[in-house]
């Protein structure tokens, strides 16, 4: 058999470069397409800003939860897919400091219209992707979990808790009942179908009695923290992924 021109650890090493580039590059791509696509809607007022807000809130970190299989199985792929909500960030704060202005991200993405406002609950957001993806990755269902409690419980709450949030939370009268039920109930059901997602894939081999006893304590225990008043102290999009995270670690490692 005839040498190797070029060591296989070099075809191999350049050949995952480039498979986790143009992943990256369709990522970003999507990102972008994904923040115009809702600044479009909410132009023509097909779609009310608040709602655009929300839908970005939700949708943005499922999809990019749900694009992490794309990339590589070398040890490098977290990093490049970190490099997304990384680019994100820095778009947020070069826009938030009105360093530019990109009026396309924020209408789609504060409730005010105020750059400033980039620099809080959105920051806030893209920074715990970016924890989750170089932290958790794909193996671990704490990171996966997090997210999807921060992106489909806690966006869920605000949609169903502006529009029958009639009864208040006793200790918190910003907030409904009907909102922190359906962070439960949604937030638990989003965790799950995530799971199974890349359980499927092979990335997780999970007990799903156990796995199931396991997203109810996280989604009962990061519903009951957004339900505080303490969003003028921590953020949600902290507080939430962080209680999540505590309480996945524990559970779903015991
Ligand atoms: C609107 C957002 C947070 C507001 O939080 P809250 O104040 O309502 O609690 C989310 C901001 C999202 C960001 C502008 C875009 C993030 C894109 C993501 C890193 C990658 C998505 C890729 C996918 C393929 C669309
Ligand atoms: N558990 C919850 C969460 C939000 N909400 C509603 O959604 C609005 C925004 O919630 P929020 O302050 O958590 O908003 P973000 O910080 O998530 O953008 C609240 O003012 C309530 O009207 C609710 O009724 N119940």
């Amino acid at each position: 058999m005839r040498p190797r021109l070029v060591p296989r650890a070099l075809t191999d090493g350049a050949g995952d470069l480039i498979h986790n580039a143009g992943a990256t590059a369709a990522v970003l791509a999507g990102a972008y397409a994904f923040v115009f696509v809702f600044n479009d809607l909410t132009r023509r007022e097909v779609l009310h800003q608040s709602l655009s807000r929300k839908l970005v809130h939700i949708l943005s970190g499922l999809l990019f939860l749900v694009s992490w299989p794309i990339f590589s199985n070398s040890i490098v792929a977290r990093y490049f897919a970190a490099f997304v909500p990384l680019v994100n960030c820095l778009r947020l704060l070069v826009n938030g400091l009105s360093l530019v202005s990109d009026e396309g991200l924020i209408k789609s993405v504060t409730r005010e219209g105020e750059p400033q406002e980039l620099l809080r609950g959105p920051l806030y957001y893209v920074f715990m992707l970016i924890v989750c993806t170089l932290v958790f990755w794909r193996e671990s269902p704490v990171g996966v979990v997090s997210l999807a409690m921060m992106c489909g419980g806690d966006g869920i709450a605000d949609i169903i808790g502006r529009r029958f949030g009639s009864m208040k939370i006793p200790y918190n009268k910003r907030k409904s009942i009907a909102g922190s039920i359906s962070m439960l109930v949604f937030g638990s059901f989003i965790t799950i179908g995530m799971l199974y997602y890349y359980s499927r894939l092979g990335y997780m081999e999970l007990d799903w009695l156990s796995t199931f006893q396991s997203v109810a304590m996280v989604s009962l225990v990061a519903t009951i923290v957004e339900s505080l008043p303490i969003s003028e102290v921590v953020d949600d999009n902290i507080s939430v992924p962080l209680a999540a995270m505590a309480v996945a670690s524990f559970t779903f490692h015991h």
